[in-house]
């Protein structure tokens, strides 16, 4: 780790905070279920890394460094880890071997290992393989769900309904994504009537858990704020989490906002890859080690170990042969 401020370390690791600022571990512990300043005590970080991560990447990652990244990504403790999707892979072929990544990794008996099914044929492929939880993905925007997965939003409805039926009968827990919440990369603005009109649809489907994707990661604290503000008033905060990417160096204040206004689920992606296919010029989702830095400093646990995930994100790089773009790796990880 190499010689680090000691403000430094207490962001290290919530353990730490806990330790070294007793009156502060105190306080937390006496006021467990009261959340300081508005925000929720503990978070639930989803790691998109393994698959919205390496979706985009245009050499083709052998299988069996998804696998391992994965395996390293759970022993850091990330309770939900999207392991890859089943797609078509004449759309997608970085991720033509998603049965041997879920089939190879180590399921550890507490950790998600969802993954993302287009349609009933990408459902019943998933379920096949193994899957035990899945997500499906939406749009707020008509011409983004063309591009995305070939079929108006309307027409993506139905497929998701067929999807939550069968799930429901096989137990099978169904997330939903909704894409382009705070624009769009073909149409620009999206009203957050239009977000909250898709993600109450998909709610009302059987979505356990809503997840708002700003894909274009062109959103601001303000947007964020409006967007769920309209929401908010369909769907309860326990039930939304948000995804976003850093494209404008916006995703840690977006962040915060939406935890300021009670969401407590966020997706982030081990060194800050990513990317959509179908988003041109959109970079990677928010890193994992930045938003588990900021939420060990603002003293919220997560359960995760930001060192594990650091030495993460050095393997992948290392495997991708490229600079992690997480901000705080680059600042302290000293492999
Ligand atoms: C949705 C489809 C499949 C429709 O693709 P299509 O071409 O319209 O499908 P189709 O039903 O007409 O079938 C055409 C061919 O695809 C096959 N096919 C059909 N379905 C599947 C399947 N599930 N798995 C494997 N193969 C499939 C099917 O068997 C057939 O094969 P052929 O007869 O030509 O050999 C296609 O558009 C697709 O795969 N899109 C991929 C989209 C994608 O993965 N995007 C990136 C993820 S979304 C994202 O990153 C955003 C998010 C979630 O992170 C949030 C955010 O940041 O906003």
């Amino acid at each position: 780790m190499g010689n680090v401020p000691t403000a430094v370390k207490h962001c290290l690791s919530y353990q730490n905070l806990n330790r070294d600022y007793s009156w502060l571990a105190h306080s937390l512990q006496e006021e467990k279920k009261i959340a300081i300043n508005g925000l929720p005590t503990f978070v639930k970080i989803v790691e998109v890394g393994p698959r919205d991560g390496l979706q985009n990447e245009k050499e083709i990652v052998p299988t069996k460094v998804k696998i391992e990244l994965i395996d390293m990504l759970s022993e850091a403790g990330l309770p939900v880890i999207e392991a890859t999707s089943f797609v078509s892979s004449k759309w997608v072929p970085q991720m033509a071997d998603q049965t041997e990544v879920l089939q190879g990794i180590k399921k550890l008996s507490h950790i998600k290992y969802p993954v993302l099914t287009p349609n009933i044929q990408g459902f019943q492929a998933a379920v096949a393989a193994g899957a035990t939880e899945v997500a499906v993905f939406g749009s707020a925007s008509e011409t983004f769900s063309m591009k995305n997965i070939n079929c108006s939003v309307e027409e993506s409805m139905h497929k998701f309904s067929d999807i939550v039926r069968s799930a429901e009968e096989a137990k099978i827990p169904v997330r939903g994504y909704v894409s382009c919440a705070l624009g769009c990369p073909f149409e620009g603005y999206i009203q957050p009537a239009k977000v909250t009109e898709v993600a109450k649809r998909m709610y009302n489907l059987g979505c356990c858990e809503i997840s708002l994707g700003d894909t274009t990661g062109g959103g601001t604290p303000g947007e964020m704020a409006k967007m769920l503000e309209c929401v908010l008033k369909e769907i309860p905060s326990r039930a939304l989490a948000v995804h976003c990417h850093d494209t404008y160096g916006q995703a840690l204040a977006n962040i915060l906002t939406a935890l300021q206004m009670g969401i407590s689920v966020v997706d982030s992606s081990v060194a800050g890859l990513g990317g959509c296919p179908y988003a041109e010029g959109a970079s990677g989702n928010v890193s994992t080690e930045d938003v588990l830095y900021m939420l060990n400093g603002l003293g919220i646990d997560t359960g995760v170990d930001l060192d594990r995930v650091m030495e993460a994100g050095d393997f992948i790089c290392k495997a991708l042969n490229r600079k992690t773009s997480s901000k705080v790796a680059q600042a302290i990880y000293k492999p």
